[in-house]
């Protein structure tokens, strides 16, 4: 693989903070942020809104065309609530944010999310569904956890990502 720049996944249940850590380690490394969820709507890689859940049916195909070019070339960072689509060899970190179920219920719910989308995102996280995909479809040794309560581990989390990517540039320098 020759990428002069590593791709990292930033997953989670919904409301775990990924794009709030994604935003963060963009502005400080330069890494390219790429909200799934702004590909999906903006270059239509869709099959219609579903009502019930207030959100895109995802077009899986569509949606790896979409960002293969830009992501192949490295310096990605991947914002999304599902990791198992991403080729394997395309994929360089994948850190799983989570958080205990009080705090996600109360993130959700200020986003007013539906009963149902709620109780399932809660669901998910207890049973560490994101975690699982992860290990199931990525060597362990890329899989990182992380918890994302309060801004003291955002920080850490973070400066922890910063400096795994300033080693992996060290250890990939052509
Ligand atoms: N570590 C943290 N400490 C305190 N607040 C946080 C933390 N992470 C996220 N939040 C807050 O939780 C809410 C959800 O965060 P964010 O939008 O980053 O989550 P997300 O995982 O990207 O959600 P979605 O998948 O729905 O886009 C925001 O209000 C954010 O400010």
């Amino acid at each position: 693989m020759s990428r002069t720049l590593p791709n990292i996944i930033i997953t989670g249940t919904p409301g775990t903070g990924k794009t709030s850590h994604c935003e963060l380690l963009a502005e400080r490394t330069g890494l390219k942020h790429i909200s799934v969820n702004d590909v999906v709507k903006d270059r239509e890689c869709h099959e219609g809104w579903d009502d019930e859940y207030q959100s895109w049916i995802v077009d899986e195909d569509k949606l790896l065309d979409a960002i293969e070019e830009e992501v192949k070339q490295g310096g990605c960072i991947i914002d999304w609530h599902a990791c198992d689509l991403f080729p394997k060899s395309w994929i360089d970190l994948v850190v799983v944010l989570r958080v205990d179920t009080a705090t996600l219920y109360d993130r959700l719910t200020a986003r007013k999310y539906p009963e149902v989308k709620l109780q399932e995102n809660i669901d998910s996280e207890i049973m560490e569904v994101l975690l699982q995909e992860a290990k199931e479809s990525y060597n362990e040794e890329i899989v990182v956890e992380l918890q994302s309560v309060n801004a003291d581990e955002m920080e850490s989390n973070v400066e922890r990502i910063e400096q795994w990517f300033e080693q992996w540039k060290k250890n990939n320098a052509p």
